[in-house]
């Protein structure tokens, strides 16, 4: 795993694996919220949280294109230019200090048809990203490009993203509550549980509409009394 300076991918690299994950079934997981994801799966791997979306009301589900770019924008240019359509560009900035990624290399990924960005770092150009309307993550912006002086481009290896390793080919998912990262394999087992969740709760909504409280939906009250007896049990939906 690479935070920091890393050796050049092979000047004739291959291509990392575009989706492992059949087209209907990344169809089902950009229909899905993270937060249901992460209910159908507790282990799911988690960015630090102050990785956040730039560009509000969007959803990201990728497999990841990795590149580390240390304060120099010139690996994440030639990035966007290799990874191939549907990827998310995942940009690590281990100096942290220079924004990698701005309009333009945004422009570049929406022409060419990739999920997003996300920059474990600074982006910059934010009413230009927000604009365009592709999802870029970051942890802030600052008006302050960095150097374009390393040649090597994407780099085929797994790099830590807010603390958690991602693979190239590995999903990335992303929208307002934040990022989470799983594998192809990881994905399928959740995802009947998480569209199980999405179910659930808007059938929970429908009810509070009409009137019925939240309690009249789920097992709250049985849940708490059990637990003040201090048995085991789960809170549960009854919808
Ligand atoms: O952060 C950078 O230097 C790149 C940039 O401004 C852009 O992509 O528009
Ligand atoms: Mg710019």
């Amino acid at each position: 795993m690479v935070g920091a300076w890393s050796p050049a991918p092979p000047a004739s690299s291959t291509m990392t694996p575009v989706d492992p994950l059949t087209s209907e079934e990344l169809g089902r997981v950009r229909a899905l919220a993270t937060s249901s994801l992460c209910d159908a799966d507790k282990s799911l791997r988690l960015p630090d949280p102050a990785i956040r979306a730039i560009v509000p009301g969007v959803r990201m589900a990728g497999p990841a294109v990795t590149v580390v770019a240390p304060d120099d924008h010139l690996p994440v240019l030639a990035a966007v230019g290799e990874a191939p359509p549907g990827a998310v560009l995942v940009a690590v900035n281990p100096r942290g200090a220079r924004a990698v990624a701005g309009e333009l290399v945004a422009a570049e990924a929406r022409r060419r048809g990739l999920g997003g960005i996300v920059v474990d770092g600074y982006c910059r150009d934010v009413a230009g990203l927000r604009a365009l309307g592709l999802p870029v993550f970051a942890r802030g912006s600052t008006p302050a490009s960095g150097s374009a002086r390393d040649p090597r481009g994407w780099d085929e290896q797994t790099v830590a993203l807010g603390g958690v390793p991602v693979a190239p080919g590995d999903l990335v998912l992303g929208d307002d509550d934040g990022l989470a990262v799983a594998s192809p394999a990881e994905i399928r087992a959740l995802l009947p549980g998480a569209e199980e969740v999405e179910r659930a709760e808007a059938a929970v909504l429908a009810g509070m509409r009409g009137g019925r409280s939240l309690a009249d939906h789920t097992t709250l009250v049985e849940h708490r009394a059990t637990r003040r007896a201090g048995r085991e049990s789960s809170l549960a939906f009854t919808v």
